[in-house]
């Protein structure tokens, strides 16, 4: 068994004049829940696409379960779940009836009904397809793709529509089946969610890999200066940017006699780190126009 389930070297794919993927490299560890990010059009869902064997590439190595995707048969097929952009299921059957047809295709499939409930269905099981809300739909996208009990399961944007209740119970989901051991891969532009749920996190822009790693340290975010913020006597407020936001505390404690009024102390968001890393000329505490 290979310690990684994903392995990409090199990875190009162009569309006419656009180059979808330029040069992408990616490990992405067994047991791991790896985000990636990117702005529109980056080439997430052409690389993962290439990852499920979808689609096909131009250049580079690609090793999925060990398997290379353009290559890998049924066998390998019924070890990836999938949840993917647009999916769409048999409109005139039931949530029942559809996910114990899909349990038909595995080997090893989890209950049926298990499914529904892990996914908050079970009050729809009974209801059409054809006659749940777009949330409810991606919610049996999301039952479709852990039906089979993958060991990696990839998931392209799979919360667009999702109340944030029910992406709340999608990170519990997604929590429990990482626990489990199952590899998850899952694109988001929901930084939130990026951040709660991956061990690593890759950005994605025009085609390659800008930066790797923990959401806590992506992009060199937790050696950024902190901002250190609070309220003066005569109400103006007061704000340092320092490597050293422990001893200005400290300092300012002891120049109020205490409790320090309106006290903040930031470093950058997640969302901070990933402007920057795209290039976007607007992100927080940079000098430059915004790029739209
Ligand atoms: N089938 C296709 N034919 C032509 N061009 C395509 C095709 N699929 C993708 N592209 C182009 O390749 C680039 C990458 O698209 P891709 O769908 O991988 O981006 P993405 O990062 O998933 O974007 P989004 O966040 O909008 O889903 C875009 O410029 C897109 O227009």
């Amino acid at each position: 068994m290979t310690e990684h389930a994903v392995r990409v070297r090199g990875l190009r794919k162009r569309y006419g004049a656009v180059a979808a993927v330029d040069g992408v490299d990616l490990d992405i560890r067994r047991g791991e829940v790896f985000g990636i990010l990117g702005p529109n059009g980056a080439g997430k869902s052409t690389t993962v696409g290439i990852l499920l064997g979808h689609r096909g590439r131009d250049g580079g190595e690609v090793a999925v379960l060990g398997e290379d995707p353009a290559r890998a048969g049924r066998g390998w097929q019924a070890r990836i779940g999938v949840v993917w952009q647009d999916e769409s299921a048999a409109e005139e059957m039931t949530v029942a009836e559809i996910v114990r047809h899909f349990a038909g295709y595995y080997p090893r499939p989890r209950d049926p009904g298990e499914v529904i409930a892990l996914v908050g269905l079970q009050e729809r099981a009974g209801v059409r397809a054809k006659h749940l809300s777009g949330g409810q739909r991606r919610r049996l996208d999301v039952a479709l793709g852990v039906i089979g009990r993958p060991e990696l399961l990839l998931l392209d944007e799979p919360t667009t529509g999702f109340d944030p209740v029910a992406r709340r119970q999608f990170w519990s989901l997604i929590r429990a089946l990482a626990a489990e051991g199952t590899t998850i891969v899952l694109t988001t532009h929901y930084l939130e969610e990026a951040e709660e749920l991956a061990d690593r996190l890759a950005v994605i822009s025009a085609g390659r890999v800008r930066a790797v790693g923990e959401p806590a340290t992506l992009g060199g975010r937790a050696q950024a200066p902190a901002r250190v913020r609070w309220t003066n006597a005569d109400g103006s407020s007061g704000e340092i940017v320092t490597a050293t936001p422990t001893a200005e505390v400290a300092a300012l404690a002891a120049r109020f006699g205490g409790e320090v009024p309106g006290l903040r102390v930031s470093r950058p968001t997640l969302e901070d780190v990933y402007l920057r890393l795209i290039g976007h000329a607007g992100a927080a505490g940079e000098a430059g126009e915004v790029a739209r």
